[in-house]
C-alpha cells in the first residue's frame, strides 16, 4: 500500500469562544462553512494532507474550546503541538486583551510550541461586497506597542470566505525552505527546535508575556 504521508504535523487552535476556530479549520479542511456556532467540547480533531516539494506532508489539527470549562481539558494538548495557532477576533476587543492569557497558559507548559497569531477578520456586506475591515485593534492601542506584544507572524484570515485560511495552515511551506530539511518520517514528532523555530520569528513566550502586561 502506497505511503499516505512523509512527514506528520500538529498543530492546535486555541482562543476565545466564538472567534471562530472550528470555522477556520472546516474552511481549511473541507472548504466548508458553517453560520451556527456550535461550541466545541473539549477537544476535536481534523486531518489534511497537503504535498510539498513532491512531500506528503499531514497536518493534524486540533480544534480546542474556547470555553473556561474545558480548560483543564485543552491545555493537556500544548505540549503535544508543534504549533499553536491563537486566534482572536479583531472586531472584539475582548478576545484581542485575552490573548495575554493564552500566551501565559502556553508558557505553562514550559517547551512552548510556535504561537502564531491569527485573527479573524468579520466579513461585511454581502459577498459581492465583501471587504476586509480595517482593524478596530488600531483604535485601541498605539501600533508600535500592538506589534510588539503580538505573537509573529500574524495573519488576517476567515472562516467565512476562504482568505487566508489555506496561506496560513499551509504556512509550514516556508520552514522547509529556510532549513533545507524537514522533520523524522512518518510515525514520530518534530522536534520543535528545528524546523519550526525558523518560521516562528517570535519573541520567546515569557517576553511576549512582558510585553503584553506592559500595555
Ligand atoms: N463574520 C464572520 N463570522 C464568522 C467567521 N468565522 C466564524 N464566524 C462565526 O462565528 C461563530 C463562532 O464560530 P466557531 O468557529 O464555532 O467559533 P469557535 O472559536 O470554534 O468557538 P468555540 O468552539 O466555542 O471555542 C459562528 O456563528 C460562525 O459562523 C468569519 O470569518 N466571519
Amino acid at each position: 500500500m502506497a505511503k499516505q504521508y512523509d512527514v506528520l504535523f500538529r498543530l492546535l487552535l486555541i482562543g476565545d469562544s466564538g472567534v471562530g476556530k472550528t470555522c477556520l479549520l472546516c474552511r481549511f479542511t473541507d472548504n466548508e462553512f458553517h453560520s451556527s456556532h456550535i461550541s466545541t467540547i473539549g477537544v476535536d480533531f481534523k486531518m489534511k494532507t497537503i504535498e510539498v516539494d513532491g512531500i506528503k506532508v499531514r497536518i493534524q489539527i486540533w480544534d480546542t474550546a474556547g470555553q473556561e470549562r474545558y480548560q483543564t481539558i485543552t491545555k493537556q494538548y500544548y505540549r503535544r503541538a508543534q504549533g499553536i495557532f491563537l486566534v482572536y477576533d479583531i472586531s472584539s476587543e475582548r478576545s484581542y486583551q485575552h490573548i495575554m492569557k493564552w500566551v501565559s497558559d502556553v508558557d505553562e507548559v514550559g517547551d512552548a510550541a510556535s504561537l502564531l497569531g491569527w485573527g479573524r477578520a468579520p466579513q461585511r456586506g454581502g459577498r459581492r461586497g465583501a471587504r476586509w475591515e480595517r482593524p478596530k485593534l488600531l483604535g485601541w492601542r498605539a501600533n508600535a506597542t500592538r506589534k510588539a506584544c503580538l505573537p509573529q507572524p500574524r495573519m488576517k484570515t476567515s472562516g467565512m470566505h476562504q482568505k487566508g485560511s489555506r496561506r496560513s495552515l499551509s504556512g509550514i511551506r516556508p520552514m522547509k525552505s529556510r532549513n533545507g530539511r524537514w522533520g523524522e518520517s512518518k510515525g514520530s514528532s518534530w522536534p520543535r527546535s528545528t524546523a519550526w523555530t525558523s518560521m516562528k520569528q517570535v519573541p520567546a513566550p515569557t517576553s511576549t508575556l512582558k510585553s503584553l502586561s506592559r500595555v
